[in-house]
């Protein structure tokens, strides 16, 4: 179930630049063609046990409750923010996260979600939450019926998060070939929902990733956005990347 549990800076969307604790989930439905975290998909857990150490221990697994407080209390730092679930996709163990959060909310601990928002029934409150829109060009051969429907699931994720009185946000991720129209749809969809800040995050090079947007494009998109978002538009690059972090 938990793939990794590390200590690092938040590297994308609303609270780039803030202290986290990561706690990475194995697996996920979906296969955008840039994700990053396909490879973590093994049976081990690997736990950092001193903060920034980036030396890690392995366990044959951590899900148990105490255990996974322990690690999180030794990694927690003066200037930590948040506890972030992540994946994979975490919401495939909506559950167990939930009984986690109760736990981490009566320490003092603040959890923040992060999830492709394909689950609406699954959602319940964490006080920060990212939920990244896909497009269609993030998928190979996905038909429209089936990438409609995800987008609706997307919407709803983060309606029903803004309702429950998290600080949620959202995150999209830009190609080279991504249409700015396609962006501009999106920040409206959100303005429409309430005052949430929308994360134009440039894709990162990796393996099937060959051309990145253009800087015009950004600025471009972030002018669209602006139009139904005003300044709640921002852009994100995957900060950690450039530092060589987690
Ligand atoms: C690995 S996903 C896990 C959480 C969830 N499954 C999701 O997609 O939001 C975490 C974040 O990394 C972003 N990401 C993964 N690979 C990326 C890449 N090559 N460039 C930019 N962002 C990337 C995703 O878009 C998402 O916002
Ligand atoms: N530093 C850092 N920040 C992140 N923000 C979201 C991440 C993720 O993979 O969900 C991530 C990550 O993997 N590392
Ligand atoms: S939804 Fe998230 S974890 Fe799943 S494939 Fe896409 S980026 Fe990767
Ligand atoms: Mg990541």
């Amino acid at each position: 179930m938990i793939s990794e549990i590390f200590s690092s800076i938040m590297g994308e969307g609303k609270f780039i630049g803030r202290r986290y604790i990561f706690v990475r989930f194995k697996g996920c439905p979906l296969n955008c063609i840039y994700c990053d975290e396909h490879v973590k998909d093994n049976l081990i857990c690997r736990v950092e046990e001193i903060p920034g150490s980036g030396e890690f221990k392995e366990y044959d697994d951590i899900n148990d409750n105490d255990k996974l407080i322990d690690v999180i209390n030794k990694l927690k730092t003066p200037d930590l923010f948040a506890i972030s679930f992540t994946g994979g996709e975490p919401l495939l163990y909506a559950d167990k996260i939930k009984e986690y959060s109760k736990i981490l909310h009566n320490l003092g601990y603040k959890t923040h979600l992060e999830s492709n928002g394909m689950y609406p029934d699954r959602i319940t409150f964490f006080d920060y939450a990212s939920i990244d829109i896909k497009l269609l060009e993030h998928f190979v051969n996905m038909d429209i019926e089936t990438y409609t429907k995800l987008y609706k699931n997307e919407l709803k994720s983060i309606k029903k998060l803004y309702d429950l009185g998290s600080d949620v946000y959202a995150k999209v991720v830009i190609m080279g070939n991504t249409n700015p129209k396609v962006v501009e749809n999106i920040a409206k969809d959100l303005s429409d929902i309430g005052d949430i800040m929308l994360c134009i995050q440039p894709v990162s090079s990796c393996l099937n990733i060959k051309t990145t947007p253009t800087n015009k494009k950004l600025l471009d998109i972030m002018e669209l956005c602006g139009a139904h978002l005003k300044d709640n538009v921002i852009c994100t690059s995957q900060m950690h990347k450039y530092l060589g972090m987690l």
